[in-house]
């Protein structure tokens, strides 16, 4: 090879690894298989931002101002504030938490192996496990409900959050009630693999950074979900790390949108959109608040539908089938029978 071409080959590398700058901070991207395109990055008084959350696409809010209050949220503060209570936390023999419905471990019946574990700690007992994490530990993630045990100058933050653009917000765009904020503590380096929620979700990143990966809800033919009554319901099948093209050809088709978020910043995640979300190497612990609200009572149908409503109608049958045979094993034949030679 000549020096020229190693050169070249040494600009094409570092073209390909995806630098982010963001807030100064150059950082390096792990490259997936697929390609990304930026969720734009707007002032919440920008009417485009507006518009998107309209139109139920990803936008991040860099001044929405909403939960300033939480900004110092850092470990020894909450360690001192968090009170004495046990906390959600989950532990994982490597970076994926993968999230599992523990109530239907015993309807799917056949062995599933739980990817977490799940233990309750004080804050102090969680702190003291991640400042003393070393590699071969089990990573943890802590994950709880903002309610009323915690202690009184956290529930006072929380009382400062900019709930008046969130009311706006959520009467503007018609949702349903706010059903719970989770406060989110992770190591750096922890993924939550992706998967889709049945909420709209205003992602407020308080401490550390976030990479989010973003799909549409009409690459759910792409994405392989596990079928609704497995514990993964709601996941994907597929293995970023490890994507096998031959069992889901879909992926070759896969793109989707990303953005890195830092302190202040507050990513918009509609409903039945797919997300994967990383707390970035080396760039210490995680704090997030998210804000889950119902989707709104949906008005006259209109057609053509939407793609989340349609997968709104695969759920559906698929309960249904389930409902009315009981067996598990059974829905794929039927739904084969069904399709196979027929509606392909
Ligand atoms: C992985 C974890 C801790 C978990 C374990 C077991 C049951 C539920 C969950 C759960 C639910 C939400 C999140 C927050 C976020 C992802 C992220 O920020 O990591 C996200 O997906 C969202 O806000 O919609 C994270 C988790
Ligand atoms: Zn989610």
């Amino acid at each position: 090879m000549s020096v020229a071409s190693d050169q070249m080959e040494e600009e094409s590398v570092d073209h390909k690894q995806h630098v982010v700058n963001h807030n100064l901070t150059a950082h390096h991207l792990k490259q997936y298989f697929f390609p990304t395109e930026h969720v734009p990055r707007l002032s919440a008084s920008d009417p485009l931002a507006s518009q998107l959350i309209a139109e139920e696409k990803p936008v991040v809010l860099t001044d929405t101002n909403l939960c300033d209050t939480a900004l110092k949220w850092d470990l020894d503060y909450l360690a001192q504030h968090m009170g004495a209570e046990r906390y959600m936390v989950f532990l994982s023999n490597n970076h994926k938490f993968k999230y599992y419905d523990e109530a239907k471990i015993k309807q799917y019946k056949t062995n599933f192996v739980p990817p977490t574990r799940r233990v309750d700690l004080t804050f102090p007992e969680f702190v003291k496990k991640l400042r003393e994490w070393k590699p071969g530990d089990e990573r943890v993630y802590l994950q709880q409900g903002l309610n009323n045990t915690v202690g009184q100058a956290i529930v006072m933050d929380f009382l400062q959050f900019n709930w008046q653009w969130l009311n706006m917000q959520q009467n503007n765009n018609n949702w349903g009630p706010l059903t719970s904020n989770l406060l989110l503590v992770g190591m750096e380096g922890n993924v939550t693999p992706v998967h889709y929620d049945e909420q709209q979700n205003f992602f407020s990143q308080l401490v550390g950074y976030k990479r989010c990966i973003l799909f549409a809800p009409e690459h759910y033919e792409r994405l392989y979900p596990y079928p609704v009554y497995h514990p993964h319901d709601r996941q994907s099948q597929v293995d970023f790390d490890d994507p096998d093209m031959e069992k889901f050809p879909g992926l070759k088709l896969l793109q989707g949108m990303e953005a890195v978020v830092g302190p202040g910043d507050v990513l918009y995640i509609p409903m039945y959109w797919w997300h994967q979300i990383e707390s970035l190497p080396h760039l210490g612990n995680t704090v997030s608040v998210n804000f889950w609200y119902k989707g709104g009572p949906t008005e006259k149908i209109e057609y053509p539908l939407k793609p989340r409503q349609k997968l709104a109608i695969m759920r559906n049958v698929e309960k249904m089938l389930l409902e009315a045979l009981r067996e598990p094993a059974e829905v794929g034949p039927l739904l084969r029978s069904l399709v196979l030679g027929r509606y392909t």
